[in-house]
């Protein structure tokens, strides 16, 4: 059997066609209600169907939050499922936002659920937090390697309490940040050396974070939320990311959600971002 596509030569090709525009889907409580929805499990399934119908044909990513689906139990989970299959199915690649860190043992598991190819919460990439040591991620770093899936891994987040942990000094030196784009300089080497466009490891760094100071050339894609109820706008995104722009997938959710439920607008709204995003960060379909 011939080795899968790696994830980032898939998200590289999605990107470019598409536009470098993520779409989360969070079923915020105070979204249902403005969508005349039930904040209870049929509105969210309506919520995330709408979701998708409206838009997994035209972004490069959609990104499910997943503890907005988790908050309704058992059944919150299966429209979740549901959730990632849809928009797989109908040309979207899907990157959960689960945020999993934990000991490598129990990284183990996180990385059964969501990269093993026949796991029911599979999904094309998740994100990940590297505070218990880079190292703890082995398992779901090696796994989406296995099976042409991705990891984004925290680096510098959009909240503002985040530089506190971020931007401290290392012993040897770095940011723990720039440790963690260091690292994953390693991870995405081998993947680059063989002609990959992109690599399939990428970092998250919020689009509010300002200038960075940090070297982004890690070969990755750069997942940039924050544009949007957060307060970032794509003009920001230059600054911010500099040389690296083009391995920018800036993330929006409410920005986006707040103009639905209607399809078309929900669609037009993708659309006005998807061209702020290429104006200033000169790509885009
Ligand atoms: O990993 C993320 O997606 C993420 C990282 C980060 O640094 N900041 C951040 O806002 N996010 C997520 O991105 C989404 C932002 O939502 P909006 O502010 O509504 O666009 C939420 O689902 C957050 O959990």
């Amino acid at each position: 059997m011939s080795a899968p596509e790696p994830f980032g030569t898939r998200l590289r090709r999605a990107m470019d066609a598409r536009g470098p525009l993520c779409v989360g889907i969070d079923p915020h409580p105070s979204l249902l209600t403005a969508w005349g929805l039930g904040d209870d499990v049929a509105g969210l399934e309506r919520f995330a169907a709408t979701a998708v119908d409206a838009l997994a044909e035209h972004v490069a990513v959609l990104k499910p939050q997943s503890a907005f689906f988790e908050r309704f139990g058992s059944r919150g989970v299966a429209v979740l499922e549901r959730t990632v299959a849809d928009a797989r199915a109908a040309g979207a690649l899907v990157l959960l936002d689960v945020k999993r860190g934990d000991i490598g043992s129990t990284m183990a598991a996180y990385a059964a659920a969501h990269l093993a190819p026949d796991a029911p919460l599979a999904a094309d990439a998740i994100t990940v937090s590297p505070y218990l040591g880079y190292g703890s991620l082995r398992p779901a770093l090696d796994l989406a390697r296995a099976g042409g899936r991705g990891v984004f891994v925290l680096a510098l987040t959009s909240n503002p309490e985040g530089a506190e942990v971020q931007t401290a000094v290392t012993a040897a030196g770095p940011t723990v940040a720039q440790t963690v784009l260091d690292r994953l300089r390693e991870e995405n080497a081998a993947e680059l050396a063989a002609g990959a466009p992109l690599g399939s490891f990428g970092a998250v760094v919020g689009a509010t974070v300002g200038e960075t100071g940090a070297d982004l050339s890690f070969g990755g894609p750069l997942l940039a939320p924050g544009v949007g109820a957060q307060g970032a706008t794509a003009a920001d995104l230059p600054r911010v990311f500099g040389s690296a722009v083009g391995q920018v997938l800036p993330s929006v959710s409410r920005g986006v959600l707040r103009h639905g439920p209607d399809p078309v607008a929900l669609r037009a709204a993708a659309a006005r971002e998807a061209a702020e995003i290429a104006r200033f960060a000169g790509s885009g379909a």
